[in-house]
Formats: structure tokens, sequence, C-alpha cells
């Protein structure tokens, strides 16, 4: 892994605490980042993809005027070893994340997301009811020679304005899950990305927030 110096995290997770998302670029080498999307490329052929639902646990439904996105959650237990940078990095995050801002992050959850051409996520918050252990949101960009015309950025929405980020190769965006709504505009070119959230509490165990519902 790139070897990232104190002040550099420091400046990430200051921009984080004071405006709510940090975009961090170069975290990962290039030979890394192709891994992570060789891997994806064979679970997309191999059909292994659903397509996303929104909502939470038993109240889940597929919207496809809301989200067009078709995911894998990736297991840390049975993991494709050429994850193991991805899952290493988010190992660094998550303590570094819990050492300057004080947070008790206790895992993460993460899923592969391919938006086909003609897609897009409403916005929307990342914390929903009965599901409000998301605290920090992560996503990993993997597309590579992305041009602003093909679309797909993320739009975020300020407590002062709005921010357009484009969804470039190697580029990781981090966000508060529970401030900040957000969008992914319709994509004219398919879209690749690692997403996944901090935890507050280890995953899965969203149903407990249901009062057994
Ligand atoms: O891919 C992105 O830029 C954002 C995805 C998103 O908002 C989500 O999966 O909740
Ligand atoms: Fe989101």
């Amino acid at each position: 892994m790139k070897s990232i110096d104190e002040e550099q995290w420091i400046n990430w997770v200051d921009t984080l605490s004071d405006h709510h998302y940090v975009v961090m670029d170069h975290i990962l080498s290039r030979e890394d980042l192709c891994a992570f999307k060789s891997c994806f490329d064979e679970k997309k052929e191999a059909e292994v993809l659903k397509k996303a639902a929104i909502g939470s646990l038993n109240q889940k439904q597929i919207d496809q005027s809301i989200r067009g996105d078709q995911i894998l959650w990736l297991d840390n237990q049975d993991m494709d070893a050429r994850l193991t940078p991805f899952f290493q990095w988010a190992e660094l995050l998550k303590s570094q994340l819990n050492r300057y801002c004080f947070l008790s992050l206790s895992g993460y959850e993460v899923h592969f997301a391919h938006y086909p051409e003609g897609t897009f996520y409403k916005r929307h918050l990342d914390q929903f009811q009965g599901r409000n252990n998301r605290l920090i949101s992560m996503i990993l960009y993997l597309n590579e020679d992305w041009e602003p015309s093909h679309g797909g950025q993320l739009k975020i929405y300020l407590p002062n304005g709005e921010e357009t980020i484009e969804p470039v190769f190697g580029r990781m965006v981090l966000f508060k899950s529970d401030l900040l709504e957000h969008e992914v505009l319709m994509t004219h070119k398919d879209r690749f990305s690692i997403t996944g959230w901090m935890l507050h509490k280890p995953a899965g165990l969203g149903f407990l927030e249901l009062g057994g519902a």
C-alpha cells in the first residue's frame, strides 16, 4: 500500500469534519485498482450482480425509477485475494477515523456497484428508517478514461450549495451518511465503483433497530 503521512491524514479528516465530505485521489496504486476492476469484471460476466433494492430488510423493494445499479455484496471472509489491498485500505481508514475523529467505528460493509448506461440513483440519504448504523459512506471509483460527457457524476447537497464530483479512476469520496443527501446523475456509459459504509455497529445488526418487526 502507498504510504501516507500523518499530515495528509489530518488534512482529509479535517476536511471531512468541516465540510461533511472529502475527495481523496491517488490513494491506491494503479496495479491494485486494475486488480479490483478485473475481479469486478469477472463477477459481472458471471452475472452474479443483482439489481439493488431500496429500504431495509423486510421493507426491501426494487424500484429502478429511484436507483438502477446492480450490486454484489463483498464478504470479508471468503474474499478474492485481488481485493486484499482494498480491505487493508478500509482497515486503515477505519482506524484513522477512529483516531482523529473520535468515532467508534467497528466495521464496514462493502459492495461492487455497476450502473449500466442510462441508470442513476435519485437524491437520497444513506441512513434510512430502521437502519442508522451507517456513519461514513465511502465510494471508490473504477472508471478508466472517464469524461464529464459520460455523466454519472456524484452530486452532493451541502448546506450552502451543491457539489458535483466526477467518478474518475482511483478516486475515493467519503461523506457523512446521516447528513449529506446525494444522487448519482444519469450515466451514459457503464459506471463502476466499490461502495461501502463505515458502521458504528457490526454489519447485520440492523434488525435490532426494527424492534423485532
Ligand atoms: O456511486 C456513487 O457515487 C454513490 C452511490 C450511492 O449513493 C449509494 O450507493 O448509496
Ligand atoms: Fe447513497
